[in-house]
């Protein structure tokens, strides 16, 4: 079952010995039980920092984050993480990578299950992402879509309450992203679960999410939140999409051009003449 995701008042730093760099300050964000939600903006503006204190892999500085009534403050198995690269185990097959990551996750849990059930999890959510036909395949043989489902299904295997997704088709030509953004749709109908997915790509947060945030930088924060009220599934020639698009793209070009304008100061400054 999802719950709610409450970000409150969060402020990330990294500090060294000499000085502070202060990627966000007061950062506030509800996300809804089986909610699909987009985070888009500049490249720096602190996508990925948000999504790794959610995941718990960083540390808040300030502020709290909370799913469900369970404050996060480390890594846990009700949110699973999709990143960039799927980072999967080269020596063992689709199947025993799945495996391999229920296994430990119920270890951890205690929980007793035979080899061979925990093959049949596995083996459902490969189906899930159409991929039952490649389980005995070693990662090397598979495309980089295909890598980036087998991820998919892992992390869905642990039965997250959550799933974040790190821009997980940044590395996809254009044709295997739009199928895995059509079949990323039908499995999160299909799971029901809550996701969060970090972008660059205005069309692909569109095309997936409820709700897109798009985030500014220096400070990171959050510019606007746009609700996506269109029917799935979405296509981008249809006019409510295209007006988005053009929205966000406008606010979005604002945000880099401010950003550019304050750097080429610097550089002014540096060169006067
Ligand atoms: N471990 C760290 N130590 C110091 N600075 C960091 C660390 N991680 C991230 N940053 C800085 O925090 C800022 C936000 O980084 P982050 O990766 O979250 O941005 P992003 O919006 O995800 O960017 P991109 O879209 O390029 O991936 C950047 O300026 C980055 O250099």
């Amino acid at each position: 079952m999802s719950e709610k995701l409450m970000i409150q008042n969060a402020a990330k730093y990294f500090e060294n010995v000499n000085n502070r760099f202060e990627v966000f300050n007061d950062i506030n964000l509800q996300v809804e039980p089986g909610e699909f939600l987009a985070l888009l903006g500049p490249s720096g503006c602190g996508k990925s920092t948000l999504l790794n204190l959610i995941a718990g892999l960083e540390n808040l500085s300030q502020g709290s984050i909370y799913l469900g009534s369970n404050q996060i403050t480390a890594p846990g198995p009700d949110r699973g993480v999709v990143f960039q690269e799927p980072a999967l185990m080269p020596w063992l097959t689709v199947l025993d990578n799945i495996v391999f990551a229920i296994k430990k996750q119920y270890e951890t849990e205690g929980k007793d299950c035979t080899k061979n059930q925990l093959k049949q999890v596995a083996l459902s959510y490969l189906q899930m992402v159409h991929l039952s036909k490649f389980k005995d395949h070693y990662p090397h043989k598979l495309s980089g879509g295909m890598k980036q489902r087998v991820a998919i299904a892992r992390a869905l295997a642990m039965d997250p309450k959550l799933l974040l997704m790190d821009e997980p088709f940044g590395a996809l030509d254009e044709q295997t992203r739009m199928v895995l953004q059509k079949e990323l749709i039908k499995v999160w109908e299909k799971t029901q679960k809550t996701v969060i997915f970090v972008t660059h790509n205005i069309r692909e947060a569109i095309y997936l999410a409820d709700r897109v945030v798009l985030m500014g930088i220096n400070p990171g924060r959050v510019i606007d939140i746009f609700p996506v009220d269109i029917e799935r599934p979405r296509t981008s020639s249809n006019e409510r999409f295209t007006k988005l698009e053009e929205e966000i793209t406008d606010d979005l070009s604002s945000e880099i051009y401010k950003v550019m304008k304050e750097e080429m100061g610097d550089e002014y400054q540096k060169n006067p003449n």
